[in-house]
């Protein structure tokens, strides 16, 4: 774990503990710059290195110690040796909600992020909705039967669950615990109603990400060119868009996910997961 390099010189041969020097421009000890003990085989490859570099630009700087022997001579002062374990733990693994209305776009961008970030764990949310086209089981959604669903309900093995549209739809605990424990960041994708829900459950644990699209018009649109609503189901989904918009002030960021820019909106995500790994205090999430 330390730097052994101190460890195999007896202290009290080179500076007694109770004279131990400050160093300065030219008062180096004449013992550690000549002595033949220090100079190992690697010491001399370090040293050759050095004094191919250029010359020192600092003219107080101690002129003719060698890397290793200013490293040990430091420790040797400061009575520890250096350690080349990380100065920071790891950051915590990260659960990421993503979250927003009816059609602004949550699948694009969680799609566009499976390709460009590793070590994401996207969360398939099993559904007792009809499978759409294009879509595969297990890769979009675990397809359940409604009675299915609510045996896993009984069962308790759902971090959260709802009613959206008429159809259930909930998180299995299980594969958030197993990447979790691999040191995956887990994302899930919610509805807002979900997400609610979610924020009830982990507090300030996890990250909240609110989609939108940059106007009503805009996100509407989306929708129908889509094709997969009947008019009945996109009024009841832009009527709910049109409630849920204010709940934007529960969540912790919001990505504005304009027409066209759906790479833009990628990489603000990706920028709020590197913030998120770089913060003093990391959130601790339980599942
Ligand atoms: N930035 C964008 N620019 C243009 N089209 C987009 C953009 N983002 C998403 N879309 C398109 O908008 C439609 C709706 O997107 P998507 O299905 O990802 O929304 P969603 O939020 O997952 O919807 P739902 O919650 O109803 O499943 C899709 O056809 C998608 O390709």
């Amino acid at each position: 774990m330390f730097r052994k390099i101190s460890s195999s010189l007896s202290r009290s041969s080179i500076f007694p503990i109770s004279t131990r020097p400050i160093f300065k421009s030219g008062s180096y000890p004449q013992s550690l710059q000549q002595s033949s003990r220090l100079r190992s085989s690697s010491l001399r490859i370090a040293e050759t290195q050095m004094s191919d570099s250029p010359q020192n630009p600092n003219p107080a700087a101690i002129p003719s110690a060698t890397k290793p022997e200013l490293l040990r001579a430091l420790e040797f002062h400061l009575g520890s040796s250096f350690s080349v374990d990380p100065i920071t733990p790891p950051p915590n693994p990260l659960v990421i909600v993503i979250s927003g209305a009816s059609g602004v776009g949550k699948d694009a961008v969680i799609n566009k992020l499976r390709e460009v970030r590793e070590s994401l764990h996207f969360v398939v949310t099993a559904t007792s909705r009809p499978m759409r086209p294009g879509e595969l089981d297990g890769r979009d959604y675990f397809f359940v039967s409604r009675d299915e669903f609510l045996s896993m309900v009984e069962r308790d093995e759902l971090l959260e669950h709802a009613l959206v549209y008429g159809d259930y739809k909930g998180i299995p605990k299980k594969q958030i615990q197993e990447f979790m424990a691999k040191g995956y960041d887990i994302v899930l994708r919610v509805d807002i109603q979900g997400a609610q829900t979610l924020r009830k459950i982990l507090g300030n644990s996890a990250v909240f990400i609110f989609l939108v699209a940059e106007s009503e018009l805009a996100m509407v649109e989306r929708l129908i060119d889509r094709r997969t609503e009947s008019h009945e189901e996109l009024l009841v989904r832009v009527a709910t868009a049109r409630e849920e918009i204010r709940h934007v002030k529960n969540f912790d960021y919001v990505v504005v996910n304009a027409k066209g820019k759906l790479e833009d909106s990628v990489k603000r995500v990706e920028s709020i997961i590197d913030a998120e790994k770089s913060k003093v205090h990391q959130r601790i999430v339980r599942i």
